[in-house]
């Protein structure tokens, strides 16, 4: 069963993240492409997120949080790959409209949307996502647009989720607006895992300010692994991940 699991997820698996920067090797044209690590600190971000991230970098050196590489886009292989292994290769999107695809919350111009680096702690099972959001994410003036929150609150839920099962799809998702937050100011988002059962997944966070003294949003998701079989025991580690949620390269080691 675990063989013929990882059989089917061999193609969907790969590679590795390098700081600045993954080689990016796709099976299909034998093309190598550099993707850039978004989850780095830039020019556009403020002192506070810099100094947390800095804080979190300090708590990588001892392997007990590690921190989540971040791109862009797919490679159209990966994209192709997924949408076999899960959806019969039935997803009405045309190839070269693929290509031009990119991962919503890395979409915008540095700095106007959404700035952020996820941290995962694999001895506590639970994902730190520091965030700042930009002046494109405005609702109402002066304050970060409700579903700009939740973008990132499923963004994040959902990377706790496959780490802890496998590929998923959010099925339900309850948001709790608690206090409006400031446009260019930094949250916190903090995830747990709630409890499995069967094919579900039940993860919970809040953002809270850099201080802890607000806390902005609470959300609650459901998520489903696509496959049953994925379900199984298998724990993915976040190099693993990164792989998984981005390229697919065949010469790499499948690591989990
Ligand atoms: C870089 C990487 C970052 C990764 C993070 C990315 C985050 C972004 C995530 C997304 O945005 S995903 C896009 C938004 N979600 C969707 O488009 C999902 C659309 N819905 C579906 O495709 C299907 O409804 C779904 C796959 C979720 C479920 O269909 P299934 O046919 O597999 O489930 P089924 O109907 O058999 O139900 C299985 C169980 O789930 C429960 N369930 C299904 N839909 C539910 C729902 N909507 N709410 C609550 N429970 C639900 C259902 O009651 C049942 O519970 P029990 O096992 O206890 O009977």
């Amino acid at each position: 069963m675990l063989r013929s699991c990882a059989a089917r997820l061999r193609p969907l698996l790969v590679a590795h993240g390098r700081p600045g920067g993954a080689r990016l090797t796709s099976t299909f044209s034998f093309e190598e492409v550099t993707q850039k690590d978004h989850a780095l600190p830039k020019p556009s971000w403020s002192k506070d997120l810099r100094l947390l991230f800095d804080q979190f970098m300090k708590k990588c050196e001892d392997g007990s949080w590690e921190r989540l590489p971040s791109c862009s886009r797919h490679s159209v292989q990966r994209f192709q790959n997924f949408t076999k292994a899960f959806f019969s290769g039935s997803i009405p999107v045309k190839e070269e409209q693929i290509s031009q695809a990119k991962f919503f919350p890395r979409s915008f111009e540095d700095g106007l949307g959404f700035e952020y680096a996820m941290f995962w702690s694999k001895d506590e099972k639970r994902i730190v996502c520091l965030f700042q959001g930009g002046l494109y994410l405005q609702g109402i003036p002066g304050f970060l647009h409700g579903g700009a929150l939740v973008t990132l609150i499923d963004t994040t839920l959902g990377t706790h989720a496959m780490l802890a099962g496998g590929a998923v799809m959010t099925a339900n998702l309850s948001i709790n607006f608690k206090r409006p937050m400031p446009l260019c100011s930094v949250g916190v988002i903090n995830t747990q895992l709630d409890k499995i059962e069967g094919r579900k997944l039940f993860v919970s966070c809040n953002i809270q300010s850099v201080d802890e003294k607000t806390v902005y949003t609470e959300g609650t998701g459901k998520k489903l692994l696509l496959s049953s079989c994925l379900a199984s025991s298998l724990s993915l580690s976040p190099s693993f991940f990164f792989s998984f949620v981005l390229v697919y390269n065949p010469h790499m080691p499948i690591n989990f």
